[in-house]
């Protein structure tokens, strides 16, 4: 089972919001989608959910289209929650969970699991007006989930949950991935997709601007951040050429360069100035890459 997007594009209103997306996700593997505000994710997942018809390609689950009757092989969290307020956790569950084709004791037991899974046991017979926010996703998320379905697609899970809830929500997700649910996700949260991914794309502007093996993408890129102390001014480092950036520290900074061929020059050149007490080149982190390839800006 592999989820395969072949050339797929968008267009609202003579602009092209997905312009030119392939990928491919293996059974079991999470996926990690970026970009900045606009670059056209949502739309990505709508059309992988079937939930809205490509202008060009396709996005298929198993070989074949997302559609109403293959409801129960796909989760999805959206990114603008959907949940009833008025509802108790138990009442919307049921609701949600026999539109994917459960039963009401089944569902009944799965959401009990999953309550005490995420400590909330109490929450059960509660209206969701009266969860605070990072308690409503957990619900949401349950609701994405109960029905353990195949393909499992996250809007920004992670979104407004405190440090101790993203991590629990995190544990779950890998969880699912380890029992065989393939998972795509999207994130603002770089060091989430670092920490989960192997693999990812990253949108501009609807279009590919980087994609393939985290890890390799790393390896490979050119630029690299370079951590440096030592007891002198350091503001010169800004003027050599292949700096790309440069952050003062208190007795040090943290420099961006082309190559690793501008970190050897920049190790020589403090060298004859005098003593370095660190200096340690290392690859960008996914946020440098981001930065980098999407510029911190939004695509709206
Ligand atoms: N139904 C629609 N009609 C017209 N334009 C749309 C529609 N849906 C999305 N767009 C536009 O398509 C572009 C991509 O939007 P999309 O929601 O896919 O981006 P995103 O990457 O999910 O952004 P965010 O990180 O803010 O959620 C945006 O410019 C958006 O305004």
């Amino acid at each position: 089972m592999t989820l395969e997007i072949n050339g797929i594009k968008k267009k609202f209103d003579e602009q092209y919001a997905v312009n030119g997306i392939s990928l491919k996700v293996e059974k079991g593997k999470m996926f990690g989608m970026l970009g900045a505000n606009g670059a056209g994710k949502t739309t990505t997942f709508r059309m992988i959910l079937g939930l809205l018809d490509p202008t060009e390609g396709s996005a298929l689950w198993d070989g074949e289209r997302m559609s109403y009757q293959r409801t129960r092989l796909v989760g999805y969290l959206p990114e603008e929650r959907g949940l009833f307020p008025k509802l108790t956790v138990k009442e919307q569950l049921i609701y949600l969970m026999k539109l994917k084709g459960m039963k009401t004791p089944e569902i009944v037991k799965e959401m009990r699991i999953w309550l005490d899974r995420f400590q909330v046991p109490e929450y059960e017979n509660k209206k969701l007006e009266e969860l605070s926010k990072g308690n409503q996703q957990k619900i949401q998320f349950m609701a994405s989930i109960l029905h353990r379905p195949e393909l499992l697609i996250l809007d920004e899970p992670f979104s407004g949950l405190d440090p101790v809830n993203s991590d629990m929500l995190k544990k779950a997700v890998l969880d699912l991935q380890r029992q065989g649910t393939t998972i795509v996700f999207s994130s603002h949260q770089m060091s989430n997709v670092e920490e989960m991914c192997e693999d990812l794309i990253m949108l501009k502007r609807g279009r590919p601007v980087l994609q393939g093996n985290l890890r390799e993408i790393k390896r490979s890129y050119g630029m690299k951040r370079i951590s440096i102390r030592a007891d002198y001014e350091l503001d010169f480092l800004e003027t050599i050429q292949g700096v790309l950036s440069f952050e003062k520290g208190r007795d040090g900074g943290l420099l961006h360069v082309e190559n690793e061929e501008v970190g050897e020059t920049i190790f020589h050149t403090l060298a004859e100035k005098g003593f370095v007490r660190k200096f340690e080149i290392e690859e960008p982190t996914l946020h440098d890459i981001f930065i980098d390839k999407v510029g911190g800006e939004t695509d709206e």
